[in-house]
């Protein structure tokens, strides 16, 4: 959209005092209106409750932040008002209900950075020790959210999370991409003399290159984690640690370099998990897991009922099923909203051609996010 500043200079005062003046007085009316919102939210928050209702619904939160941004004036760059709006939304759900989102831990994990973007600061956060644990608190009701990385630009799928979507009745809510970039944190002040480095054998992998042409004589540690790292790295001057740059602030530890990572177009793409599917909404994005009856010709029937339905199908990856030796798991990602009504007929028909299938969610496609 071709948009201008709409700074209208006649009105606008000019002098420092009479700036301020106006600043607080705009305050004010911002201050009366987030008011009018959060009494608004709460008593939505009432309605949903009455009728059981999630209180994240993700496909509102992007009608409300599109139509704001295709609104926007520009004064206000449209990066900054999905900022300021991350955490309206998040405090407008926190007045419904707190909302505990569980990721893959510690503290600082690129999941949690991935969290906190899609969900805002007014979400209560709880690491996990493992995928398995963020499912199961998502599938048991002891979190309404869990964060997990689905997959990555350049290695492929985080392959254990399909198995357990088999395991667990959880549904995709949404998805977010994140440029995942590494820096090197350490308590000292500069490379000489690093003698270990810390990381996740992913991140070590992704900056293999930097770190031996960087420090070529430094002796590598997987650690389960970057946030891992950070913490194994915090108070020695001869450590550091590959990770989120931000884990310098939260570690009290010095940011020595970065982006060090070989390949910079690195992203992730991480999905929420909730208990119920996703209500309403845009055509969107919808993934499925099935598996298929063992017969010539019994994936190009299941291709063709999507090509007949004009479905743009964006991803499909096999997986072993862990239950049967040689059998394969299917997943996929269409560019469609498999739960509207339009759809019921291919999806029996898909029912018809698949030994079983599971519609994951259907949700809004989510947002390339350079820079969190
Ligand atoms: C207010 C609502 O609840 C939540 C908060 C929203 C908001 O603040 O605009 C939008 C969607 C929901 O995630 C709603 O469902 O409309």
């Amino acid at each position: 959209m071709n948009r201008s500043a709409s700074t209208d200079v006649v009105s606008m005062p000019s002098g420092l005092d009479d700036l301020r003046r106006e600043i607080t007085r705009t305050d004010r009316e911002l201050l009366a209106l987030l008011n009018h919102r959060a009494r608004l939210c709460r008593q939505v928050g009432r309605v949903k409750s009455a009728a059981d209702q999630a209180v994240f619904k993700p496909f509102r939160e992007k009608e409300v932040l599109e139509g704001l941004v295709a609104e926007n004036p520009g004064d206000l760059p449209d990066d900054h008002l999905r900022t300021i709006y991350r955490e309206i939304l998040s405090s407008s759900r926190r007045l419904q209900q707190p909302q505990k989102a569980v990721y893959l831990g510690p503290e600082g994990t690129f999941s949690y950075f991935a969290g906190r973007e899609l969900l805002g600061s007014s979400t209560d956060f709880e690491p996990c020790p493992s995928l398995e644990t963020v499912f199961a608190a998502v599938a048991g009701k002891k979190a309404d959210l869990g964060i997990v990385p689905l997959e990555n630009s350049l290695s492929g799928s985080a392959g254990q999370n399909l198995d357990l979507f088999l395991r667990y009745g959880v549904h995709i809510q949404a998805e977010i991409y994140l440029r995942i970039s590494y820096h090197l944190v350490g308590a000292g002040t500069g490379l000489a003399g690093i003698q270990t480095v810390y990381s996740h054998p992913r991140a070590i992998d992704q900056c293999a290159a930097w770190l031996s042409s960087h420090l070529p004589e430094a002796h590598v540690v997987f650690v389960g984690s970057t946030a891992a790292a950070a913490r194994e790295a915090a108070g020695r001057p001869d450590c550091v640690a590959v990770g989120h740059r931000q884990l310098a602030a939260m570690f009290s530890l010095n940011l020595l370099a970065g982006p060090v990572e070989d390949a910079p177009d690195n992203w992730t793409r991480f999905i929420v998990i909730g208990h119920q599917a996703p209500a309403g909404g845009s055509r969107d994005k919808t993934s499925i897991l099935f598996t298929l009856p063992d017969k010539s010709g019994a994936l190009v029937s299941v291709l063709s009922v999507l090509a007949r339905g004009g479905i743009n199908m964006k991803k499909l990856e096999s997986r072993p099923m862990r239950s049967e030796k040689w059998q394969y798991l299917f997943f996929a990602d269409l560019e469609c909203d498999l739960s509207d009504d339009e759809y019921a007929d291919l999806q029996a028909e898909l029912v018809e051609n698949c030994q079983t299938l599971r519609v994951l969610g259907s949700y809004p496609a989510g947002l390339h996010l350079n820079d969190c």
